[in-house]
């Protein structure tokens, strides 16, 4: 698509149609597989399902410290006297015992099939080298199997599984030495705009300090990606087009924040047309309706408006599918809350209200619209814990109408 700067701009295209494109470009980006120890694996994603390779711990043990008693002399029952004919620590060979002896045997120690159950040294009385059962003792008491934890083939993680420290360790667990995980994309962040000035300047009237790079920066290192930030650029078309081309070589995900509108000095769309094809500009949602997406090279660049507000709303409506898509992850569950006010909206774009979701003093799950809906108050989004999703089609919810949430401010 070329963007004619004279011409009207686009008619904003559905959501879902834009997110169709979005993930069609995502899947065809080079996704890089890599096999890595799955100890240096955290955070990342696994691009194939993994099965144990063999029963885990592979051998039937002790779940007590306590004495192992023949198989041969079951039932086991109250008074039964033992001679102790040796004793098994962990991790060590079982020693030989006579066939009508106990064995002393620590939990996790080896017991062999010979011995029918596993007394807990509560409920024996030993003198010398003899045992006195206390109790009457089931028969495979406190014996574990093999199979324990797993049985050779037991599923243990599915593709688009995130590594976090309960997976890695029950792969390790596992006896699972490597894996192949989805290298991540290497992110691009370009900020742009005349008026904006980096943290820590001192500002002259009509210039804000960048939130936008700060905000994707901060996003871009929590989810353990590469990536580099550049700008904030001035809103110059030739050093923008130079600043994106060189950055679209080097990383898979360009995000660009600002200049996506139908201002004089709005270049972003027109930009990306002529570096590579674009697959929407404009889409029927807010905030974040000039969002522009497109192929350069070997990379997906997607143009998010600069408004703030506009851009937490990109990273969970377009940045989080690009990246599930990469990963093969599946979405995140929308949780359902009833509204504490009733809440319109004068315009047939889906949106994304700020809300504060809680559950109330009878188990109910609640949101609270936050007032202000300025695309520029980030003041708004840190009073905010979820979106609330508005559909295009309605403009009137009452309260206590049940609505579907998204969680922010969260990993995506
Ligand atoms: N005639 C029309 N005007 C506008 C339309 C439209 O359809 N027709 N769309 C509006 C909508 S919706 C949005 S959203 C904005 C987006 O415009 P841009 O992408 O061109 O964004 P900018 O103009 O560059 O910035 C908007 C706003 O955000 C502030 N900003 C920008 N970058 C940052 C940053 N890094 N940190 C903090 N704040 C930032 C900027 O100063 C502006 O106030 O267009 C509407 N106009
Ligand atoms: O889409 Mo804009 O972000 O509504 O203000």
């Amino acid at each position: 698509m070329w963007v004619d700067p004279n011409a009207a701009p686009p008619k904003p295209i559905p959501y879902a149609e834009a997110r169709t494109r979005l993930e069609t470009l995502a899947a065809a980006l080079p996704r890089p597989v890599v096999s890595r120890p799955v100890i240096e694996c955290l955070g990342r994603t696994l691009a194939e399902s993994v099965a144990a390779p063999a029963a885990v711990p592979g051998f039937r043990h002790s779940a007590m410290d306590g004495y192992a008693l023949p198989a041969t002399a079951a039932p086991f029952q109250t008074g039964q006297v033992f001679k102790i004919g040796g004793a098994a620590t962990a991790g060590q060979a079982t020693p030989v015992v006579a066939a009508d002896a106990a064995m002393a045997v620590a939990t996790g120690g080896m017991v062999p099939e010979a011995f029918g159950a596993v007394v807990p040294k509560e409920q024996v009385q030993v003198t010398g080298d003899t045992l006195a059962l206390c109790a009457d003792i089931a028969q495979d008491a406190n014996i574990r199997g093999a199979d324990d934890d797993f049985a050779a083939g037991d599923p243990i993680a599915t593709a688009g599984d995130k590594l976090d420290a309960v997976l890695l360790a029950t792969l390790c667990t596992a006896g699972v030495q490597t894996i192949n995980v989805w290298e991540p994309p290497r992110v691009a962040i370009l900020v742009t705009g005349d008026e904006i000035q980096p943290f820590g300047s001192v500002l002259k009237p009509g210039h804000r300090i960048d939130s936008n790079g700060p905000l994707l920066a901060s996003w871009a290192a929590a989810s353990g990606f590469t990536f580099t930030i550049a700008g904030p650029s001035r809103d110059d078309p030739e050093q923008l087009r130079a600043q994106l081309s060189a950055l679209a070589m080097s990383h898979e995900l360009l995000i660009v924040t600002g200049g996506a509108s139908v201002g004089p000095a709005d270049f972003t769309p027109r930009l990306f047309g002529e570096l590579g094809q674009i697959a929407f500009w404009r889409v029927a949602v807010r905030p974040g309706m000039p969002v522009v997406a497109a192929r350069i090279g070997d990379s997906l660049a997607l143009g998010l408006p600069g408004n703030p507000v506009a851009v937490v709303a990109g990273l969970f409506a377009f940045v989080g599918p690009i990246i599930r898509t990469w990963f093969g992850m599946r979405d995140p569950e929308p949780s359902p809350a009833r509204l504490d006010r009733a809440i319109g909206k004068s315009h047939a774009r889906l949106e994304w209200r700020r809300g504060y979701w809680y559950v109330d003093a009878t188990g109910q799950a609640r949101v609270r619209p936050i007032d202000k809906v300025s695309s520029g108050a980030m003041q708004s989004v840190a009073q905010a814990n979820v979106l609330i999703e508005l559909r295009a089609e309605q403009e009137h919810w009452d309260s206590d109408a049940l609505v579907p949430t998204h969680r922010i401010r969260m990993e995506i």
